[in-house]
């Protein structure tokens, strides 16, 4: 079965070409995938499927060719991936599956858009609609973060996946973060979160760290730094669609460096690197359900 390697901001992914989607990948299969010493090693799976063959899309691809099943490393479903949704893109361009200047993909949250670099489509930054941000709790901080005895207001965000966004004096106050943060109310994020620790660099120019549901701290969160910009924007007073104005902040990450406009109707957009780095075929027997 043939693999490829690929990182978006060192946001890394196996990406699985399954276009007909023949592949049963069970959450077994991914987490054996995304195991960094017996598999090949990553923080999620991108299985490439035409959205016709895939039952998630049913209903949404409205003519888009291709649907986005991402899953985290412990194998568990999420909704959107932004680093994945870029790679996605370089993936479809890098087989000749694309060779327009954008590509739409169906993703578990809804459509969404990539569009390749005029100067440079199969190296240059990729970049991708995210969609609108929802603060089902309004622009306040409503809910808390802690790590060992510290604890943070944090901003309920959502980027069609979950998000608490903590402004931090210090990124190195969240410590290792080898465990999940402690988000309360629990009730919040029912089907668990990500959490992102921010600081501020300059004006419109902010620095995370991520602990990602499912696949544990990150090197960059794509669908986490939009949450983080759009976050920063209503704490420094900046709301596109009430000013009329587009706003855009640089979100730097562990693993390099996004940028991120929010438009006058709301639509997130970012831009950043997709890079494959390897392609390869996986040895027979790697997935659980393969005999
Ligand atoms: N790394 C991703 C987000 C992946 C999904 C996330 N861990 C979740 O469970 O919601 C990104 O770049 O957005």
């Amino acid at each position: 079965m043939p693999f490829l390697k690929g990182h978006g901001t060192e946001n890394d992914f196996v990406i699985i070409p399954d276009h007909d989607g023949r592949l049963d990948l069970t959450a077994a299969d991914v987490a054996r995938l995304c195991d960094r010493r017996a598999g090949v090693g990553a923080d999620g799976v991108l299985r490439v499927v035409r959205a016709a063959v895939h039952p998630e899309a049913a209903g949404r691809a409205e003519g888009a060719e291709w649907f986005m099943d991402y899953r985290n490393a412990d194998g568990g479903v999420a909704e959107m991936c932004g680093n994945g949704l870029r790679v996605f893109a370089r993936y479809l361009r890098h087989a000749g599956l694309v060779d327009a200047a954008e590509v739409t993909v169906v993703t578990r949250a809804g459509q969404r858009r990539a569009r390749f670099d005029a100067r440079d489509p199969e190296r240059g930054p990729v970049t991708v609609t995210m969609g609108t941000a929802r603060l089902p709790d309004g622009a306040a901080p409503s809910v808390t973060v802690a790590v060992g005895a510290r604890d943070w207001p944090a901003h309920h965000v959502d980027m069609g996946n979950p998000h608490a966004v903590a402004f931090v004096d210090d990124l190195a106050h969240a410590g290792g973060l080898r465990e999940a943060p402690l988000v309360r109310p629990a009730s919040a994020y029912p089907h668990g979160t990500n959490v992102e620790f921010v600081v501020d660099r300059g004006e419109r120019h902010v620095a995370l760290r991520v602990h990602e549901r499912g696949s544990g701290e990150t090197r960059s969160c794509g669908t986490g730094a939009c949450a983080v910009m759009v976050a920063a924007a209503r704490r420094d007073g900046r709301d596109p669609v009430v000013d009329g104005r587009p706003v855009a902040y640089t979100v730097d990450v562990p693993g390099g460096r996004l940028e991120i406009e929010e438009g006058v109707d709301g639509t997130v957009s970012m831009t950043g690197p997709a890079v494959i780095v390897a392609e390869g075929t996986l040895a027979p027997g790697l997935l659980a359900g393969e005999d």
